[in-house]
């Protein structure tokens, strides 16, 4: 299907819904969400935004129907797993990996099961909604073992007698410890990811991706950086710079006022991570003073 329309895929409704769509929203894409609307045209841009079920969205993207997509790559690499069966187009290119989504799909067994090694579910049956990504992992063991599929409550399946193990998403573990069950082996770690179509083709479609996919970046970097501003004593410049971390090039300012701050500057640094408390005590022992620490919204380089 080709438009001049970029065309994005977005969960509709669950874990990767809300801040799919404050991504998009913070990169300048202008749209309201109307919940029974399944596309939304952007009020600024010439972008349509299809919202799907997240199973849904590797394969439009796959298939061309969209340009790009944001979805946890747990679902990404199933489906692609799934389509390599059936000789169905299966190709994407990652644009983006994503500071969201984190969960891991991990192997569990009821508390009192006895497990040792992955063999220990040697001919078991395993419930799962990831049969391909379970098939692969229990193929590279070589282990025996038969899978029930499931849509979701998979954690229910032990207790309910319909498997001796499950397959699923655990990010907390709370639902695991809630239905009694024990993770066991962690067979894939996942984050949310945005991927593009191989068949996406006018320039201008592409220059658009681009665009965005620079604005995403300036979003992600902005949030793992702090703006640092505090005042330091002259002697001490270099040692309280060090303890920023990873800041670049600070910026060193003359005080306005003399008296007992005239042996001290002001600097402010963009630090590209998080400062923690400890990091804040040790500025203070260094006889930094007015330590602030601000959130950056946006960044460009
Ligand atoms: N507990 C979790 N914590 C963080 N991320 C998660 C968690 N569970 C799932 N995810 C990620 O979010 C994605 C969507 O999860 P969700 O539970 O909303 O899916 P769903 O119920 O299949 O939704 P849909 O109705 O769109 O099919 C998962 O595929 C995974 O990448
Ligand atoms: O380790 P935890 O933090 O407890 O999270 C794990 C649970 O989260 C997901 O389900 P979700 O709550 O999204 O519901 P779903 O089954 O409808 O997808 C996943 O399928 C697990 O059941
Ligand atoms: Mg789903």
């Amino acid at each position: 299907m080709t438009s001049n329309r970029l065309r994005v895929a977005l969960q509709k409704s669950g874990r990767l819904a809300i801040e799919s769509q404050k991504l998009l929203k913070t990169c300048g894409i202008k749209f309201n969400i109307n919940e029974q609307r399944l596309i939304v045209h952007s009020d600024n841009l010439p972008i349509d935004i299809l919202r799907v079920r997240d199973d849904d969205i590797p394969g439009l993207v796959m298939d061309g129907v969209v340009d790009i997509g944001i979805v946890g790559e747990n679902v990404l690499v199933e489906e692609q797993l799934e389509r390599q069966i059936y000789n169905k187009p299966a190709s994407y290119t990652k644009i983006r990996q994503l500071d969201f989504g984190y969960c891991r799909l991990s192997l569990a067994v009821p508390a009192e099961f006895d497990y040792q090694q992955p063999n220990s579910l040697s001919n078991l049956r395993i419930a799962t909604t990831y049969p391909n990504l379970l098939k692969q992992f229990m193929q590279n063991k070589d282990i025996a073992y038969q899978d029930c599929i499931l849509k979701g409550s998979v954690e229910v399946a032990p207790r309910a007698g319909l498997a001796d193990a499950i397959c699923d998403l655990v990010s907390t573990g709370a639902t695991l410890e809630a239905n009694g069950l024990k993770e066991t082996e962690i067979i894939f770690k996942s984050k949310a990811c945005i991927i593009q179509s191989p068949a996406t083709q006018p320039d201008e479609k592409q220059l658009l991706i681009d665009t965005i996919m620079s604005r995403v970046n300036g979003v992600i970097q902005a949030k793992e950086s702090k703006y640092i501003m505090l005042h330091a004593p002259k002697d001490n410049i270099q040692s309280v710079i060090n303890l920023l971390p990873g800041a670049e090039n600070p910026t060193i300012l003359p005080l306005s006022s003399s008296g007992d701050i005239g042996n001290m500057v002001a600097i402010h640094a963009v630090s590209r991570e998080d400062v923690f408390w400890d990091t804040m005590e040790q500025l203070k022992q260094l006889g930094a003073s007015s330590i602030l620490i601000l959130p950056i919204e946006k960044m460009m380089e």
